[in-house]
């Protein structure tokens, strides 16, 4: 490593310490080893110098292939999704990259592939919201490191729809919103979500409105798996609300969705 390079490396550390890291010692060490690879610490650094990463809070999840973070921005709190550049299952990113006709023309190298998920995450979420669903709105990506507004109150997500505790009528109220947006998706949208259950819905607790989200597998239509995608979506839904007593069957909502 050149000397000028480990100079501003060693300078967008410095730069995260300001950024008050609040973790522990420990954990930080961890996390920095897997997440905060010298390219993500580069891609912090350009968010920061960009002023729309003011300070870098805690971690929120640490999933599959991404971590999420939440931070401040200068006037509000956001989230960043950083994918995991060295340590994600990127085999699966690649089934659903590449049936994908507008990312035809990227390379097929690991950080092209990454990069290019982000990317995704990002219009897919874009598409989402001006068909009329609620997601967390995206406000931009840095190479894997996706930007968008923080859902939660006091640094603490909204729960998940697994998580929370309900009864008949708001599962009711929540299946018809989600049974609306997966078809306003289909129908205005042109996409599927491809991973839609009880763990990528959140509930804002104000409204018991559903959230969608973790939309970066989500497809076009054109796509070669949509309709089974679709349909997996649609038996995930289907088989969560069967304990509130919705008799809605797979084929109900299918035919809702697309028609
Ligand atoms: N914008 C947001 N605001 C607040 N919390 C969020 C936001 N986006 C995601 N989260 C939280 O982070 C968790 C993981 O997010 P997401 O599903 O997008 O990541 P993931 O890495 O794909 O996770 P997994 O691998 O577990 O599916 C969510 O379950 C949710 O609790």
């Amino acid at each position: 490593m050149s000397k000028d390079y480990s100079k501003k490396i060693k300078s967008i550390d410095d730069k995260l310490e300001k950024m008050r890291i609040k973790r522990k010692d420990s954990d930080y060490t961890k996390v920095k080893e897997d997440v905060f690879d010298t390219p993500t610490l580069i891609s912090l650094y350009n968010l920061s110098n960009k002023d729309i990463l003011y300070a870098l809070g805690g971690a929120i999840s640490t999933g599959k292939e991404a971590n999420i973070f939440f931070a401040e921005s200068s006037d509000k709190p956001i989230a960043l999704k950083i994918y995991r550049i060295t340590t994600s299952t990127f085999r699966a990113m690649e089934e659903y990259i590449l049936g994908d006709p507008r990312f035809k023309n990227i390379r097929h190298e690991k950080r092209d592939i990454i990069m290019a998920w982000t990317r995704k995450e990002y219009r897919n979420l874009i598409r989402a919201q001006n068909a009329g669903i609620r997601v967390p709105s995206p406000i931009t990506t840095e190479k894997n490191i996706l930007v968008m507004d923080f859902l939660g109150e006091n640094e603490v997500s909204y729960p998940l729809l697994k998580e929370v505790k309900l009864d008949t009528e708001q599962a009711h109220q929540i299946y018809e919103t989600i049974k609306s947006y997966m078809r306003k998706l289909y129908k205005h949208g042109n996409l599927v979500h491809g991973d839609l259950s009880e763990y990528n819905i959140m509930i804002d607790p104000n409204n018991i409105e559903p959230i969608f989200i973790d939309m970066g597998q989500s497809v076009t239509l054109d796509h070669p798996r949509a309709e089974y995608f679709l349909n997996r979506d649609i038996k995930n839904i289907t088989r969560f609300f069967k304990r509130f007593k919705i008799s809605d069957s797979p084929e109900d909502l299918s035919a809702f969705v697309r028609n």
